[in-house]
């Protein structure tokens, strides 16, 4: 294994598995799989690139510290020669972690400074200028993300919200100096006395500009794009000769299980609506124990080839009103263990394609199923592959970033699952 990820969530564990799987032409991707939590043995001897999904965006820091080094120490003794900490191209954190504790733990453990901070993924419209970043036109903090249920991004100023969380320093580079090469990027990196940089990107070449400037550093951290330009460092070093990926799924029953409450996601849902089966989820039945998993496993089955979805996706004031009358951990930790019962029932019932919407739902759900090494196949969207677990009972997975997708996903991702 050459490069090593450590994710914080599983939708974004996918995404970036998804980029550097497939690289860049002519070049081509890394050959990459995703790991479900930290592994137990070793990794098959062909994986080039190993994503290991943790769900440590929202835990307490000193669980996420110690998840992420215990994935970092498992991938060095695969032998990775750069680590990626990926975390959600919208930055997705709170005043006092988690991406600023664990990059700081990273960097302590390998030693690294001028570690680059890049959230930037322009393919979804994610951009990072003056040290800000942008949601398409807007401030992250007026793109929907300051109503986020377990992370309110409030603040656009990256450099900022970035130095509330760590004691170590934060700098920044320019989109001056990226525009100026990968020299220019690579010498501000080595010369700055500060642990973190939040370095400018606006469009896929500058990121590859960025990739292509850190060859050699041992700690990379940001969303999806900044892996846009690290297969090629291997590939023209003749370290891995470029894998071109292919068409994998599985045909069988299907479900869809959302719990993502972004806009893109409700906009999925409402035009799903329109045409196949949804069932919503209360979420105040489900705290007062009233909704059982077995109800919506029901639907699921009544529905079988109509590409059922069952949600508990709210709006803002929805999700308000829950985490006002139970508390935000609680509405959450119950929904999480609601969704993760509602898979398993649904995989023994059967079930062989599987499309999950929110990285915490993912990561319940996915955690649930027990489902080891994931290969990495077609994309379906932007940041989205599909998934398809090993053994001789595979599933084919799509985990869904909240925010990714485009109106008609549900259906497409049914659809390439069963891609053969
Ligand atoms: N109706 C609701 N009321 C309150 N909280 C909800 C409701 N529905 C879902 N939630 C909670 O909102 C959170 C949504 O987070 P999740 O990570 O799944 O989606 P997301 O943040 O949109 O996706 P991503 O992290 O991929 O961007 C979960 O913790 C979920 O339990
Ligand atoms: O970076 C992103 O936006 C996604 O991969 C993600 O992490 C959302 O949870």
């Amino acid at each position: 294994m050459l490069l090593g990820v450590i994710a914080d969530d599983f939708t974004g564990a996918s995404d970036i598995a998804n980029t550097i799987s497939k690289g860049v032409a002519p070049a081509g991707g890394l050959r990459t799989a995703q790991f479900l939590g930290v592994p137990k043995g070793a990794a098959a001897v062909d994986i080039e690139a190993g994503v290991v999904a943790l769900k440590s965006r929202t835990v307490p820091v000193e669980e996420a510290v110690s998840d992420s080094l215990r994935a970092l120490k498992w991938l060095l003794a695969q032998g990775c020669q750069q680590i990626v900490f990926k975390y959600c191209s919208t930055f997705d954190s709170t005043r006092i972690g988690n991406i600023g504790p664990v990059g700081e733990a990273l960097a302590v453990a390998l030693g690294a400074k001028g570690v680059v901070v890049c959230p930037a993924f322009p393919g979804a419209g994610r951009t990072i200028y003056m040290g800000h970043l942008f949601v398409q036109d807007r401030l992250l903090n007026e793109s929907g993300m300051q109503n986020h249920p377990l992370t309110p991004m409030t603040d656009p100023d990256i450099r900022r919200w970035l130095a509330l969380q760590t004691k170590a320093t934060v700098g920044h580079i320019g989109l001056a100096t990226v525009r100026k090469g990968m020299t220019a990027v690579s010498h501000a990196l080595a010369t700055t006395d500060d642990t973190f940089v939040i370095v400018d990107a606006t469009s896929d070449e500058d990121l590859i500009t960025i990739g292509s400037a850190i060859t050699d550093h041992k700690l990379v951290t940001g969303g999806s794009g900044i892996a846009i330009g690290l297969p090629n460092n291997f590939i023209s070093r003749g370290l891995a000769s470029g894998n071109f990926g292919g068409q994998v799924g599985v045909a069988g029953p299907e479900a869809i299980l959302a719990g993502s409450c972004s806009g893109a996601t409700r906009g999925q849902i409402d035009l799903h609506k329109e045409n196949h089966p949804t069932l919503a989820i209360d979420v105040d039945k489900v705290m007062s124990g009233a909704t059982k998993s077995d109800d919506i496993v029901e639907f699921i089955k009544l529905n079988n080839g109509k590409a059922p979805l069952a949600y508990s996706s709210g709006t803002p004031d929805e999700v308000c009103q829950m985490q006002a009358k139970y508390g935000r951990e609680e509405v959450a930790a119950k929904l999480d263990d609601f969704f993760a019962d509602v898979a398993r029932k649904l995989v023994q019932s059967g079930v062989k394609r599987l499309v999950v919407a929110g990285g915490e739902t993912s990561g319940a759900v996915v955690s649930a199923l027990d489902l080891g090494a994931l290969t990495i196949g077609q994309e379906i969207d932007p940041g989205v592959p599909v998934l398809v677990s090993h053994g001789d009972q595979p599933i084919a997975l799509a985990l869904k970033s909240g925010n990714f997708g485009s109106p008609d996903f549900f259906t497409k991702a049914i659809e390439r699952l069963n891609a053969k």
